[in-house]
Protein backbone atom coordinates (compact mmCIF):
# COMPACT_ATOMS: atom_id res chain seq x y z
CA UNK A 1 0.00 0.00 0.00
CA UNK A 2 1.82 3.42 -0.75
CA UNK A 3 -0.66 5.83 0.65
CA UNK A 4 -0.71 5.96 4.62
CA UNK A 5 -3.46 3.72 5.62
CA UNK A 6 -6.32 6.25 7.25
CA UNK A 7 -7.24 4.24 9.94
CA UNK A 8 -11.22 5.34 11.43
CA UNK A 9 -12.13 4.48 15.12
CA UNK A 10 -15.74 5.28 16.51
CA UNK A 11 -15.96 4.71 20.28
CA UNK A 12 -17.89 6.45 22.74
CA UNK A 13 -15.13 5.86 25.50
CA UNK A 14 -13.15 9.03 25.11
CA UNK A 15 -10.06 6.81 26.60
CA UNK A 16 -10.58 3.80 24.12
CA UNK A 17 -10.37 6.14 20.88
CA UNK A 18 -7.37 8.39 22.58
CA UNK A 19 -5.60 5.46 23.15
CA UNK A 20 -5.84 3.80 19.81
CA UNK A 21 -5.30 7.15 18.01
CA UNK A 22 -1.89 7.08 20.21
CA UNK A 23 -1.05 3.43 19.61
CA UNK A 24 -2.16 3.44 15.45
CA UNK A 25 -0.57 7.03 14.98
CA UNK A 26 2.88 5.70 16.72
CA UNK A 27 2.94 3.46 14.09
CA UNK A 28 2.64 6.06 11.31
CA UNK A 29 -1.24 5.34 10.31
CA UNK A 30 -3.36 8.38 10.29
CA UNK A 31 -6.01 8.25 12.43
CA UNK A 32 -9.30 9.80 13.06
CA UNK A 33 -11.20 9.17 15.96
CA UNK A 34 -15.48 9.73 16.20
CA UNK A 35 -17.54 8.89 19.30
CA UNK A 36 -20.85 8.43 17.84
CA UNK A 37 -22.88 7.47 14.53
CA UNK A 38 -23.33 11.04 13.84
CA UNK A 39 -19.54 11.67 14.17
CA UNK A 40 -18.88 8.38 11.67
CA UNK A 41 -21.41 9.97 9.32
CA UNK A 42 -19.20 12.72 9.06
CA UNK A 43 -15.75 11.24 9.19
CA UNK A 44 -16.61 9.13 6.15
CA UNK A 45 -17.77 11.99 4.07
CA UNK A 46 -13.68 13.44 4.39
CA UNK A 47 -11.89 10.73 3.84
CA UNK A 48 -11.02 7.66 2.11
CA UNK A 49 -10.95 4.64 4.99
CA UNK A 50 -8.57 1.43 4.62
CA UNK A 51 -9.47 -0.07 8.41
CA UNK A 52 -12.14 0.58 10.52
CA UNK A 53 -12.62 0.08 14.27
CA UNK A 54 -16.32 0.37 15.59
CA UNK A 55 -17.51 -0.15 19.02
CA UNK A 56 -20.81 -2.15 19.43
CA UNK A 57 -23.09 -0.07 21.16
CA UNK A 58 -23.24 3.91 20.92
CA UNK A 59 -25.45 6.23 22.66
CA UNK A 60 -27.16 7.04 18.40
CA UNK A 61 -26.62 3.52 16.54
CA UNK A 62 -25.07 0.59 16.84
CA UNK A 63 -21.51 -0.51 15.49
CA UNK A 64 -23.80 -3.18 13.04
CA UNK A 65 -25.29 -0.56 11.30
CA UNK A 66 -22.10 1.62 11.19
CA UNK A 67 -20.76 -1.84 10.17
CA UNK A 68 -23.30 -1.43 6.69
CA UNK A 69 -22.24 2.16 6.30
CA UNK A 70 -18.82 1.61 5.84
CA UNK A 71 -19.20 -1.70 3.92
CA UNK A 72 -21.44 0.09 1.36
CA UNK A 73 -18.91 3.47 0.95
CA UNK A 74 -15.97 1.51 1.04
CA UNK A 75 -16.19 -1.71 -0.29
CA UNK A 76 -12.09 -2.70 0.18
CA UNK A 77 -12.10 -1.50 4.38
CA UNK A 78 -11.41 -3.65 6.83
CA UNK A 79 -13.33 -3.45 9.89
CA UNK A 80 -12.67 -4.94 13.49
CA UNK A 81 -15.83 -4.68 15.95
CA UNK A 82 -15.04 -3.63 19.66
CA UNK A 83 -16.82 -5.17 22.54
CA UNK A 84 -17.41 -5.22 25.86
CA UNK A 85 -18.37 -8.99 27.21
CA UNK A 86 -22.08 -8.54 27.00
CA UNK A 87 -21.70 -7.95 23.57
CA UNK A 88 -20.15 -10.79 22.32
CA UNK A 89 -22.61 -12.32 20.97
CA UNK A 90 -23.42 -8.53 18.59
CA UNK A 91 -20.04 -9.17 17.80
CA UNK A 92 -20.12 -12.68 16.38
CA UNK A 93 -23.29 -11.46 14.48
CA UNK A 94 -20.54 -8.62 13.16
CA UNK A 95 -18.37 -10.95 11.50
CA UNK A 96 -21.12 -12.88 9.95
CA UNK A 97 -22.03 -10.24 8.40
CA UNK A 98 -18.45 -9.41 7.56
CA UNK A 99 -16.42 -7.90 9.50
CA UNK A 100 -12.85 -9.25 9.37
CA UNK A 101 -12.48 -9.41 13.04
CA UNK A 102 -13.97 -8.53 16.47
CA UNK A 103 -11.89 -7.47 19.87
CA UNK A 104 -13.16 -7.74 22.77
CA UNK A 105 -12.35 -4.20 25.75
CA UNK A 106 -10.60 -3.67 28.18
CA UNK A 107 -7.49 -4.99 25.67
CA UNK A 108 -5.43 -7.21 27.67
CA UNK A 109 -2.69 -8.03 24.78
CA UNK A 110 -2.23 -4.90 22.98
CA UNK A 111 1.00 -7.24 20.29
CA UNK A 112 -2.34 -9.29 19.66
CA UNK A 113 -4.01 -6.19 18.41
CA UNK A 114 -1.02 -4.21 16.63
CA UNK A 115 -0.80 -7.56 14.81
CA UNK A 116 -4.39 -7.94 13.63
CA UNK A 117 -4.21 -4.33 12.73
CA UNK A 118 -1.00 -4.69 10.38
CA UNK A 119 -2.27 -8.01 8.77
CA UNK A 120 -5.82 -6.48 7.98
CA UNK A 121 -4.01 -3.35 6.17
CA UNK A 122 -0.87 -5.46 4.88
CA UNK A 123 -3.79 -7.86 2.82
CA UNK A 124 -1.88 -11.38 4.56
CA UNK A 125 -5.45 -12.68 4.46
CA UNK A 126 -4.43 -15.31 1.87
CA UNK A 127 -1.83 -16.78 4.66
CA UNK A 128 -4.89 -17.01 6.83
CA UNK A 129 -7.12 -19.20 3.91
CA UNK A 130 -4.03 -21.42 3.16
CA UNK A 131 -3.79 -22.21 7.24
CA UNK A 132 -7.15 -22.66 7.37
CA UNK A 133 -6.75 -25.39 4.90
CA UNK A 134 -4.05 -27.03 6.50
CA UNK A 135 -5.92 -27.11 9.72
CA UNK A 136 -9.46 -28.76 7.90
CA UNK A 137 -6.56 -31.47 6.62
CA UNK A 138 -5.05 -31.81 10.18
CA UNK A 139 -8.02 -32.47 11.91
CA UNK A 140 -9.61 -34.72 9.27
CA UNK A 141 -12.01 -31.78 8.56
CA UNK A 142 -13.51 -31.89 4.41
CA UNK A 143 -14.69 -28.70 3.85
CA UNK A 144 -16.27 -29.02 0.40
CA UNK A 145 -17.19 -26.21 -2.12
CA UNK A 146 -20.47 -25.28 -0.93
CA UNK A 147 -20.52 -21.71 0.02
CA UNK A 148 -21.95 -22.63 3.67
CA UNK A 149 -19.29 -24.71 4.58
CA UNK A 150 -16.40 -22.40 3.54
CA UNK A 151 -18.88 -19.68 5.46
CA UNK A 152 -18.87 -22.03 8.26
CA UNK A 153 -15.24 -22.69 8.63
CA UNK A 154 -14.02 -19.54 8.02
CA UNK A 155 -16.32 -18.31 11.09
CA UNK A 156 -14.90 -21.35 12.69
CA UNK A 157 -11.47 -20.47 12.23
CA UNK A 158 -12.41 -16.89 13.75
CA UNK A 159 -13.49 -17.46 16.33
CA UNK A 160 -11.15 -20.30 17.43
CA UNK A 161 -8.08 -17.87 18.72
CA UNK A 162 -10.94 -16.22 20.83
CA UNK A 163 -11.53 -17.11 24.66
CA UNK A 164 -15.71 -18.11 24.23
CA UNK A 165 -17.80 -21.05 24.19
CA UNK A 166 -19.18 -22.75 20.71
CA UNK A 167 -22.23 -24.83 20.29
CA UNK A 168 -22.24 -26.70 17.09
CA UNK A 169 -25.75 -28.32 15.97
CA UNK A 170 -26.63 -30.49 13.08
CA UNK A 171 -27.74 -33.54 12.74
CA UNK A 172 -26.01 -36.82 13.68
CA UNK A 173 -22.81 -37.49 11.52
CA UNK A 174 -22.93 -34.19 9.72
CA UNK A 175 -19.42 -33.99 11.77
CA UNK A 176 -19.93 -31.90 14.88
CA UNK A 177 -17.07 -33.65 16.63
CA UNK A 178 -14.44 -33.25 13.83
CA UNK A 179 -15.15 -29.45 13.58
CA UNK A 180 -14.66 -29.29 17.27
CA UNK A 181 -11.24 -30.71 16.90
CA UNK A 182 -10.72 -28.51 14.10
CA UNK A 183 -11.64 -25.18 16.48
CA UNK A 184 -9.45 -26.41 18.85
CA UNK A 185 -6.63 -26.94 16.73
CA UNK A 186 -6.90 -23.62 15.34
CA UNK A 187 -7.13 -21.97 18.63
CA UNK A 188 -4.17 -20.83 21.34
CA UNK A 189 -4.78 -24.17 23.33
CA UNK A 190 -4.16 -26.61 20.66
CA UNK A 191 -0.96 -27.70 23.00
CA UNK A 192 -3.42 -28.72 26.09
CA UNK A 193 -6.06 -32.04 26.07
CA UNK A 194 -9.63 -31.86 23.92
CA UNK A 195 -11.09 -33.64 25.96
CA UNK A 196 -14.67 -35.10 25.00
CA UNK A 197 -17.41 -36.35 26.82
CA UNK A 198 -20.97 -37.81 25.61
CA UNK A 199 -23.30 -36.00 28.35
CA UNK A 200 -26.12 -38.96 27.33
CA UNK A 201 -24.22 -42.39 26.87
CA UNK A 202 -23.64 -42.44 30.41
CA UNK A 203 -26.02 -41.90 33.45
CA UNK A 204 -26.11 -38.51 35.53
CA UNK A 205 -23.71 -39.77 38.76
CA UNK A 206 -21.18 -41.06 36.15
CA UNK A 207 -21.23 -38.05 34.03
CA UNK A 208 -21.19 -35.62 37.14
CA UNK A 209 -17.88 -37.60 38.63
CA UNK A 210 -16.54 -37.28 35.05
CA UNK A 211 -17.29 -33.98 35.15
CA UNK A 212 -15.96 -32.73 38.22
CA UNK A 213 -14.08 -35.89 39.53
CA UNK A 214 -14.91 -37.23 42.85
CA UNK A 215 -13.24 -37.80 46.52
CA UNK A 216 -12.66 -41.07 47.90
CA UNK A 217 -15.67 -42.83 49.52
CA UNK A 218 -18.22 -40.03 47.42
CA UNK A 219 -20.29 -43.50 46.28
CA UNK A 220 -20.25 -46.99 46.00
CA UNK A 221 -16.98 -47.92 43.94
CA UNK A 222 -14.78 -44.78 44.25
CA UNK A 223 -12.28 -46.10 45.56
CA UNK A 224 -9.87 -43.43 45.03
CA UNK A 225 -9.98 -39.93 44.07
CA UNK A 226 -10.26 -38.96 40.21
CA UNK A 227 -9.82 -35.73 38.81
CA UNK A 228 -12.68 -34.47 36.70
CA UNK A 229 -12.68 -33.28 32.96
CA UNK A 230 -12.64 -29.51 34.12
CA UNK A 231 -9.73 -30.30 36.17
CA UNK A 232 -7.27 -32.35 33.21
CA UNK A 233 -8.56 -29.60 30.75
CA UNK A 234 -8.46 -26.74 32.67
CA UNK A 235 -6.22 -24.79 29.74
CA UNK A 236 -7.50 -27.25 27.38
CA UNK A 237 -10.86 -27.36 25.34
CA UNK A 238 -13.88 -29.77 26.89
CA UNK A 239 -16.45 -31.33 23.99
CA UNK A 240 -19.45 -31.65 25.56
CA UNK A 241 -20.97 -33.85 23.20
CA UNK A 242 -25.01 -34.22 22.92
CA UNK A 243 -25.58 -31.51 25.63
CA UNK A 244 -29.40 -31.57 25.30
CA UNK A 245 -29.21 -35.03 27.01
CA UNK A 246 -27.43 -33.68 30.14
CA UNK A 247 -30.27 -33.90 32.95
CA UNK A 248 -31.49 -30.49 34.25
CA UNK A 249 -29.33 -31.20 37.46
CA UNK A 250 -26.46 -31.19 35.83
CA UNK A 251 -27.46 -28.81 33.66
CA UNK A 252 -27.45 -26.35 36.84
CA UNK A 253 -23.87 -27.46 37.77
CA UNK A 254 -22.46 -26.48 34.37
CA UNK A 255 -24.34 -23.50 34.19
CA UNK A 256 -22.08 -22.31 37.76
CA UNK A 257 -19.05 -23.58 35.79
CA UNK A 258 -19.77 -21.22 32.89
CA UNK A 259 -20.82 -18.33 35.08
CA UNK A 260 -17.72 -18.30 37.93
CA UNK A 261 -15.03 -21.05 36.36
CA UNK A 262 -15.77 -22.66 39.96
CA UNK A 263 -16.89 -26.35 40.68
CA UNK A 264 -16.91 -28.87 43.66
CA UNK A 265 -15.27 -32.58 43.09
CA UNK A 266 -18.67 -35.18 43.86
CA UNK A 267 -18.30 -35.60 47.93
CA UNK A 268 -15.88 -32.35 48.23
CA UNK A 269 -16.76 -29.09 49.42
CA UNK A 270 -13.73 -27.39 48.31
CA UNK A 271 -14.01 -24.70 45.52
CA UNK A 272 -11.59 -25.30 42.18
CA UNK A 273 -11.38 -22.97 39.62
CA UNK A 274 -11.35 -24.36 35.72
CA UNK A 275 -10.27 -22.38 32.87
CA UNK A 276 -11.64 -24.66 30.13
CA UNK A 277 -13.23 -23.63 26.73
CA UNK A 278 -16.29 -25.57 26.04
CA UNK A 279 -17.79 -26.56 22.73
CA UNK A 280 -20.84 -28.17 22.85
CA UNK A 281 -22.83 -30.05 20.39
CA UNK A 282 -26.02 -31.30 19.79
CA UNK A 283 -28.41 -32.76 17.17
CA UNK A 284 -31.40 -31.52 18.82
CA UNK A 285 -31.99 -27.97 18.40
CA UNK A 286 -32.03 -26.40 21.67
CA UNK A 287 -33.99 -23.57 21.09
CA UNK A 288 -36.97 -25.78 20.98
CA UNK A 289 -35.82 -28.04 24.11
CA UNK A 290 -35.58 -25.04 26.19
CA UNK A 291 -39.27 -23.93 25.08
CA UNK A 292 -39.68 -27.71 25.96
CA UNK A 293 -38.42 -27.08 29.31
CA UNK A 294 -36.20 -29.86 28.79
CA UNK A 295 -33.34 -27.41 28.59
CA UNK A 296 -32.66 -24.51 30.68
CA UNK A 297 -32.18 -21.03 28.54
CA UNK A 298 -29.73 -19.64 31.08
CA UNK A 299 -27.12 -22.19 29.98
CA UNK A 300 -28.44 -22.30 26.28
CA UNK A 301 -27.56 -18.33 26.42
CA UNK A 302 -23.66 -19.29 27.91
CA UNK A 303 -23.32 -22.16 25.79
CA UNK A 304 -24.07 -20.51 22.49
CA UNK A 305 -22.13 -17.17 22.60
CA UNK A 306 -21.10 -18.30 19.03
CA UNK A 307 -23.48 -21.17 17.15
CA UNK A 308 -22.40 -23.20 14.26
CA UNK A 309 -24.98 -24.87 12.28
CA UNK A 310 -23.58 -27.91 10.15
CA UNK A 311 -26.17 -28.30 7.25
CA UNK A 312 -27.15 -31.81 6.49
CA UNK A 313 -25.64 -33.48 3.46
CA UNK A 314 -28.95 -33.39 1.86
CA UNK A 315 -28.58 -29.68 1.44
CA UNK A 316 -25.04 -29.78 0.21
CA UNK A 317 -24.92 -32.28 -2.35
CA UNK A 318 -21.93 -30.17 -4.36
CA UNK A 319 -20.08 -31.40 -1.30
CA UNK A 320 -20.26 -35.14 -1.78
CA UNK A 321 -17.84 -35.51 -5.29
CA UNK A 322 -14.91 -34.01 -2.42
CA UNK A 323 -16.28 -35.91 0.42
CA UNK A 324 -16.28 -39.29 -1.30
CA UNK A 325 -12.74 -38.79 -2.95
CA UNK A 326 -11.31 -37.58 0.58
CA UNK A 327 -13.10 -40.88 2.06
CA UNK A 328 -12.14 -43.15 -0.66
CA UNK A 329 -8.34 -41.76 -0.02
CA UNK A 330 -9.03 -42.31 3.86
CA UNK A 331 -10.26 -45.96 3.38
CA UNK A 332 -6.73 -46.41 1.52
CA UNK A 333 -8.43 -47.23 -1.83
CA UNK A 334 -7.22 -45.89 -5.26
CA UNK A 335 -10.71 -47.16 -6.63
CA UNK A 336 -13.14 -45.09 -7.95
CA UNK A 337 -16.91 -44.94 -8.58
CA UNK A 338 -18.85 -45.68 -11.81
CA UNK A 339 -20.80 -42.73 -13.32
CA UNK A 340 -23.96 -44.37 -12.80
CA UNK A 341 -23.00 -45.46 -8.88
CA UNK A 342 -21.63 -41.97 -8.82
CA UNK A 343 -25.54 -40.72 -9.39
CA UNK A 344 -27.02 -43.49 -6.83
CA UNK A 345 -24.80 -41.55 -4.09
CA UNK A 346 -25.54 -37.96 -5.13
CA UNK A 347 -29.20 -39.03 -5.40
CA UNK A 348 -29.75 -40.48 -1.73
CA UNK A 349 -30.76 -38.13 0.80
CA UNK A 350 -28.09 -39.56 3.81
CA UNK A 351 -29.92 -39.28 6.44
CA UNK A 352 -27.07 -40.14 8.27
CA UNK A 353 -25.26 -37.66 6.85
CA UNK A 354 -21.41 -38.10 6.61
CA UNK A 355 -21.15 -41.03 9.29
CA UNK A 356 -23.13 -43.00 7.05
CA UNK A 357 -21.27 -42.15 3.74
CA UNK A 358 -18.21 -42.82 5.53
CA UNK A 359 -19.96 -46.39 6.19
CA UNK A 360 -21.00 -46.85 2.39
CA UNK A 361 -18.01 -46.27 0.90
CA UNK A 362 -16.01 -48.30 3.44
CA UNK A 363 -18.24 -51.30 3.12
CA UNK A 364 -18.05 -51.03 -0.86
CA UNK A 365 -14.24 -50.33 -1.00
CA UNK A 366 -13.85 -53.67 1.40
CA UNK A 367 -16.04 -55.71 -1.32
CA UNK A 368 -14.54 -54.34 -4.75
CA UNK A 369 -11.33 -54.18 -3.48
CA UNK A 370 -9.16 -57.28 -5.49
CA UNK A 371 -12.30 -58.08 -7.55
CA UNK A 372 -12.70 -54.57 -9.60
CA UNK A 373 -11.15 -51.11 -10.67
CA UNK A 374 -14.10 -49.29 -10.57
CA UNK A 375 -16.90 -49.39 -8.35
CA UNK A 376 -19.95 -50.19 -9.83
CA UNK A 377 -23.62 -50.32 -8.18
CA UNK A 378 -23.70 -53.84 -7.38
CA UNK A 379 -21.12 -52.53 -4.50
CA UNK A 380 -23.01 -50.02 -3.11
CA UNK A 381 -26.04 -50.98 -0.27
CA UNK A 382 -29.63 -52.14 -1.16
CA UNK A 383 -30.86 -48.81 0.33
CA UNK A 384 -29.40 -46.85 -1.99
CA UNK A 385 -30.82 -48.08 -5.16
CA UNK A 386 -33.91 -48.99 -3.85
CA UNK A 387 -34.14 -45.17 -2.89
CA UNK A 388 -33.65 -45.02 -6.66
CA UNK A 389 -35.58 -47.47 -8.05
CA UNK A 390 -38.75 -45.85 -6.41
CA UNK A 391 -37.99 -42.03 -7.00
CA UNK A 392 -39.77 -39.83 -7.62
CA UNK A 393 -42.50 -41.80 -6.31
CA UNK A 394 -39.74 -42.88 -3.20
CA UNK A 395 -40.45 -39.14 -1.86
CA UNK A 396 -44.54 -40.29 -1.68
CA UNK A 397 -43.40 -43.95 0.19
CA UNK A 398 -43.10 -43.15 4.23
CA UNK A 399 -40.24 -44.84 5.76
CA UNK A 400 -42.46 -47.64 6.95
CA UNK A 401 -43.32 -48.66 3.34
CA UNK A 402 -39.73 -48.50 1.50
CA UNK A 403 -38.47 -50.49 4.75
CA UNK A 404 -41.14 -53.53 3.73
CA UNK A 405 -39.64 -53.20 -0.06
CA UNK A 406 -36.30 -53.32 1.62
CA UNK A 407 -37.46 -56.07 3.43
CA UNK A 408 -39.07 -57.90 0.57
CA UNK A 409 -35.99 -57.28 -1.53
CA UNK A 410 -33.41 -58.62 0.96
CA UNK A 411 -34.99 -61.97 0.97
CA UNK A 412 -35.37 -62.55 -2.73
CA UNK A 413 -31.76 -61.30 -3.07
CA UNK A 414 -30.29 -64.20 -0.04
CA UNK A 415 -32.99 -66.66 -1.53
CA UNK A 416 -31.74 -66.31 -5.51
CA UNK A 417 -27.99 -66.53 -3.71
CA UNK A 418 -28.99 -69.55 -1.56
CA UNK A 419 -30.64 -71.36 -5.06
CA UNK A 420 -27.46 -70.41 -6.50
CA UNK A 421 -25.11 -73.57 -7.54
CA UNK A 422 -22.22 -71.80 -8.35
CA UNK A 423 -19.39 -69.96 -6.16
CA UNK A 424 -20.61 -68.04 -2.91
CA UNK A 425 -18.80 -65.03 -1.32
CA UNK A 426 -19.91 -65.72 2.35
CA UNK A 427 -18.10 -62.82 3.62
CA UNK A 428 -20.45 -60.52 1.64
CA UNK A 429 -23.71 -62.31 2.73
CA UNK A 430 -22.72 -61.84 6.41
CA UNK A 431 -22.32 -58.20 5.03
CA UNK A 432 -25.88 -58.01 4.02
CA UNK A 433 -26.92 -59.88 7.28
CA UNK A 434 -25.20 -57.41 9.37
CA UNK A 435 -27.19 -54.35 7.01
CA UNK A 436 -30.32 -56.42 7.50
CA UNK A 437 -30.05 -56.38 11.38
CA UNK A 438 -29.10 -52.33 11.45
CA UNK A 439 -32.03 -51.64 8.74
CA UNK A 440 -34.62 -53.67 11.63
CA UNK A 441 -33.49 -52.30 14.73
CA UNK A 442 -33.87 -49.16 12.80
CA UNK A 443 -37.28 -49.34 11.42
CA UNK A 444 -38.61 -50.56 14.94
CA UNK A 445 -36.96 -47.30 16.37
CA UNK A 446 -37.80 -44.54 13.76
CA UNK A 447 -41.80 -46.16 13.79
CA UNK A 448 -41.99 -46.30 17.32
CA UNK A 449 -40.74 -42.49 17.52
CA UNK A 450 -43.51 -41.66 14.99
CA UNK A 451 -46.01 -42.72 17.52
CA UNK A 452 -44.29 -41.32 20.92
CA UNK A 453 -43.77 -37.61 18.53
CA UNK A 454 -40.37 -37.84 18.29
CA UNK A 455 -39.90 -38.68 22.71
CA UNK A 456 -36.43 -41.02 22.53
CA UNK A 457 -37.39 -41.66 25.79
CA UNK A 458 -40.62 -43.37 26.17
CA UNK A 459 -39.57 -44.88 22.72
CA UNK A 460 -36.80 -46.42 24.49
CA UNK A 461 -39.43 -47.75 27.16
CA UNK A 462 -41.87 -48.96 24.62
CA UNK A 463 -39.02 -51.03 22.65
CA UNK A 464 -37.44 -52.28 26.00
CA UNK A 465 -33.85 -50.94 25.18
CA UNK A 466 -31.41 -48.43 27.07
CA UNK A 467 -31.56 -44.98 25.30
CA UNK A 468 -27.60 -46.06 24.37
CA UNK A 469 -29.04 -48.88 22.41
CA UNK A 470 -31.25 -46.52 20.85
CA UNK A 471 -29.07 -44.25 19.78
CA UNK A 472 -26.68 -46.96 18.31
CA UNK A 473 -29.75 -48.04 16.42
CA UNK A 474 -30.16 -45.02 14.99
CA UNK A 475 -26.67 -45.05 13.97
CA UNK A 476 -25.16 -42.28 15.96
CA UNK A 477 -22.62 -43.59 17.44
CA UNK A 478 -20.48 -46.59 17.61
CA UNK A 479 -20.50 -47.52 13.60
CA UNK A 480 -18.00 -45.23 11.89
N1 LIG B 1 -16.38 -32.59 7.13
C1 LIG B 1 -15.94 -33.85 7.32
N2 LIG B 1 -14.85 -34.28 6.72
C2 LIG B 1 -14.42 -35.55 6.89
N3 LIG B 1 -15.02 -36.48 7.63
C3 LIG B 1 -16.12 -36.10 8.27
C4 LIG B 1 -16.64 -34.78 8.15
N4 LIG B 1 -17.74 -34.70 8.89
C5 LIG B 1 -17.92 -35.91 9.44
N5 LIG B 1 -16.95 -36.76 9.07
C6 LIG B 1 -16.83 -38.17 9.47
O1 LIG B 1 -18.14 -38.65 9.73
C7 LIG B 1 -18.19 -39.37 10.95
C8 LIG B 1 -19.12 -38.70 11.93
O2 LIG B 1 -18.58 -37.44 12.33
P1 LIG B 1 -18.82 -36.84 13.77
O3 LIG B 1 -18.73 -37.91 14.82
O4 LIG B 1 -17.97 -35.65 13.92
O5 LIG B 1 -20.36 -36.43 13.63
P2 LIG B 1 -21.33 -35.84 14.73
O6 LIG B 1 -22.12 -34.77 14.08
O7 LIG B 1 -20.54 -35.46 15.95
O8 LIG B 1 -22.27 -37.08 15.05
P3 LIG B 1 -23.20 -37.38 16.35
O9 LIG B 1 -24.25 -36.32 16.40
O10 LIG B 1 -23.79 -38.71 16.05
O11 LIG B 1 -22.30 -37.37 17.54
C9 LIG B 1 -16.75 -39.48 11.45
O12 LIG B 1 -16.21 -40.68 10.96
C10 LIG B 1 -16.08 -38.31 10.80
O13 LIG B 1 -14.71 -38.55 10.61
Amino acid sequence: MSKTPNILIIDDEVEVGNFLNHLLSSKGYDVSVGYSGTDCNQLLEREHYHLAMLDVKLPDTSGLSLLAKVKAKFPLCKTIIMTGYSTVKTAVEAIKLGANDYIEKPFDDIDQLETLIDELLDGTVTSEQSTMDKLAKDSGFMIGESQTMKQLVTMAYKISKKNVNVLIEGETGTGKEVLAHYIHLASKRMEHPLIGINCGAISEALLESELFGHEKGSFTGAFKERKGVFEIASSGTLFLDEIGEASLSTQVKLLRVLETGEFMRVGDESIRKTNTRIIAASHVNLVNAVQEKRFREDLLYRLDVVKLTIPPLRERKEDLPSLITYLLEKHHSSLHFSNEAMNVLMEYDWPGNIRELSNVIKRAVVLADGEVNIIGTDYLPEKLLSSQTHSPPEQLLDREESFEVYLKRWNQKILSLWKTEGEVDLSSVLIQVKELETEVGKAFVQRTLKSTIGDRKVAAERLNISMRKLRYLLNEKGSS
